[in-house]
């Protein structure tokens, strides 16, 4: 994996950084570098998820998935960091199992989904480190019943991975559920590498071993340099570029099969940078499907914006057919692969001429080793990026505000939060 920093600079972009500028930040770097070290080798909280490539034993998740023989389906149930990083992962490679993903709580969608599995060969993998949740335990509790149904023994299809204690805990005891434990000091959004992201993917049958070697040869690259190490080179520009009114980060994979990556990638920047006034709002966008709308904004609206552009360079490629019309006649004896390059090269061209500045992340392969490259560099850029802005990367205080709003609200405890939404203000048109 690389990131090429080029149209970063402002010789290449206007309103991009000197040189100079990251020359004298990587002294911050190198700060930056020993104390996410100190807080890897303390094990502290947060900084414990850099340590996952070497602490996690996909020997043991294998063996908990195992009794599950030849599912048809995975349906995940979880939400935020308890789903998102397992759904990056099944939605970027190929199976003969199908992964589903139950984290919202619309009926109609939950419901369409369960109306359309053979619920008999559907594993149910629950994931929640609280183990609290209201939206999971919801759509357990509704999946369960579903199963009851239908007549399938829903204990014998469930997996559950959670926290020491809480609801799930307590239910897979009771159970005698397979499970596995979250680790500890490891937040939702850093928690792709653990037990709860790879429990989904080695149901699907996918190499989980390589997305650990991915991620272990990221984590070789942590260096005190911003120069040496393409997770520290993207947290470092990222963080530089927002200090000079660069507040959002469009994420552009020019891959179908890393659509889901961009959502992850959201809640790890939005949830672990968004403090204090500060951070950078994430977007969300599709190459080439969005040079086709978003780019007119990207490219010729407010100069907010970082470009994240994040390619393959081998894959699976279909040859476009020669053809007689005139106008097509360049298309003829290329291929699909090569009109996305080009496409891929001439969008971050365009916006460096228009001054808006971009980064280039280039992986071999979109495959286990190439994704677990990919997510722990990100990981890694998000926890450089909070050490140079001094934010708690780990922490969430704004969303645990909303949660126990919504708890209070349906009368499942007694949270002043909830009194906010009775004083709604309201100004009506009808
Ligand atoms: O894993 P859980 O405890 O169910 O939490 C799921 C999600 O809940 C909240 O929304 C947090 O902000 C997320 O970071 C977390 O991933």
């Amino acid at each position: 994996m690389q990131v090429d920093l080029g149209n970063v600079l402002d010789t290449a972009s206007a309103h991009g950084v000197s040189r100079e500028t990251l020359e004298r930040l990587d002294g911050r770097v190198a700060a930056a570098h020993d104390r996410i070290e100190r807080g890897r080798e303390a094990g502290e909280h947060g900084y414990e998820s850099l340590n996952l490539p070497n602490s996690t034993d996909p020997a043991a998740i294998r063996d908990a998935v195992s009794r599950f023989d030849d599912p048809s389906a995975v349906v995940t149930v979880g939400i935020g960091g308890s789903a998102l990083g397992a759904a990056t992962l099944t939605d970027a490679l190929e199976s003969d199992v199908d992964a589903y993903y139950l984290d919202n709580v619309d009926p109609e969608a939950v419901e369409r989904l369960l109306d359309s599995l053979d619920l008999a060969s559907t594993v149910v993998n629950v994931v929640s480190r609280s183990g609290t949740t209201a939206e999971t335990l919801a759509n357990f509790l509704v999946v369960q019943e579903a199963m009851a149904d239908a007549g399938v023994d829903w204990a014998d299809r469930t997996f559950v991975t959670t926290g020491e204690e809480g609801n799930l805990r307590d239910l897979a005891d009771q159970h005698d559920l397979p499970s596995l434990p979250v680790p500890d000091g490891v937040p939702g959004r850093f928690s792709v590498l653990s037990t709860v992201g790879l429990a989904a993917a080695a149901l699907c049958g996918h190499d989980i071993e390589a997305v650990l070697e991915g991620a272990a040869a990221q984590e070789a690259r942590l260096s005190d340099s911003l120069f040496d190490s393409p997770a520290y080179a993207y947290g470092a520009v990222s963080y530089a570029l927002a200090e000079r009114g660069l507040r959002q980060n469009a994420m552009m994979p020019y891959a179908e099969s890393l659509e889901t990556f961009s959502e992850w990638f959201a809640q790890l920047w939005a949830e672990s940078l968004g403090k204090d006034g500060l951070g950078q709002t994430p977007l969300r966008a599709l190459g080439a499907t969005d040079q086709h709308s978003q780019l007119q904004l990207y490219r010729a609206g407010p100069r907010d914006k970082l470009v994240t552009l994040v390619r393959a360079t081998e894959r699976e490629d279909v040859a476009i057919p020669e053809t007689d019309l005139d106008g097509l006649a360049y298309l003829g004896g290329s291929s699909l692969g090569e009109l996305l390059d080009a496409e891929f090269e001439a969008t971050e061209a365009s916006l460096a001429a228009a001054g808006c500045p971009n980064v280039r992340i280039e992986l071999d392969r979109v495959d286990e080793y190439g994704l677990g490259e990919l997510l722990y560099a990100m990981e890694a850029a998000c926890v450089l990026y909070g050490e140079l802005a001094s934010v708690d990367t780990f922490i969430q205080p704004a969303v645990e505000w909303g949660k126990r709003a919504a708890r209070g609200l349906l009368g499942g405890g007694d949270f002043e939060e909830a009194d906010a939404v009775e004083e709604k203000s309201r100004l009506v048109v009808e």
